[in-house]
């Protein structure tokens, strides 16, 4: 397996977990399906609307807290458990939560950030699936910021982080001022 980082964590990309077929297929049910909402979040003091639509599926109890908002999962949908088998194969352990990105066009992103809440224990894998739009996906080095690598996110491709990533890697989605489509990203987690 090409690990994209050079040290320090484990980024692993499947450019094709999913066929186009199925990626169509799942991009639709997944838009219309999926309770998506536009949340607020508190950045430095400031309740600000995030740049993006969002939901939080997972199994019942495993709530999930960042930004000093706490959420409680939805239930899965028959279509939510179909990809989440697939990406557990793949990456080789079972995922019991999952984080649903909605990007409506090159103006929606995320910011640079680890994914490091301590309900996700200390090493923790995340599969991270990508519908839709092609978007380019960061990574830089927490201590050494100049220390950067890009991939594109396609059509129904799978990236596994793994390892040390979360210590030592900050990732984000930049905007893009290309005229593009909608982006689902679901990214799939075990909370302990
Ligand atoms: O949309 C993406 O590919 C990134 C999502 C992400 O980093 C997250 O949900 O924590
Ligand atoms: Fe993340």
């Amino acid at each position: 397996m090409n690990n994209l980082l050079p040290a320090d964590g484990m980024a692993v990309l499947f450019p094709a977990l999913f066929t186009p077929e199925e990626s169509d297929g799942y991009f639709q049910l997944l838009k219309e399906n999926i309770n998506w909402k536009q949340e607020p979040v508190i950045l430095f003091g400031k309740t600000v609307m995030q740049p993006r639509l969002t939901a939080w599926y997972g199994d019942e109890g495993k709530t999930y807290s960042y930004s000093g908002i706490t959420m409680q999962p939805l239930r899965w949908t028959e279509e939510l458990l179909a990809i989440k088998s697939k990406v557990e194969a793949a990456a080789g352990q079972d995922f019991n939560s999952a984080l649903l990105n909605f990007y409506r066009n090159g103006q929606d992103s995320m910011g640079w950030h680890r994914d490091n809440e301590s309900s996700l224990g200390i090493n923790p894998v995340i599969g991270s699936v990508s519908f839709g739009a092609e978007r380019v996906f960061q990574f830089r080095h927490y201590m050494n910021r100049s220390v950067k690598r890009a991939v594109l996110l396609t059509h129904g491709s799978l990236l596994i982080m793994g390892g040390e990533t979360q210590h030592y890697w900050q990732h984000a989605l930049p905007k893009t001022a290309r005229p593009i489509g909608a982006r689902i990203n679901i990214t799939f987690r075990k909370i302990k």
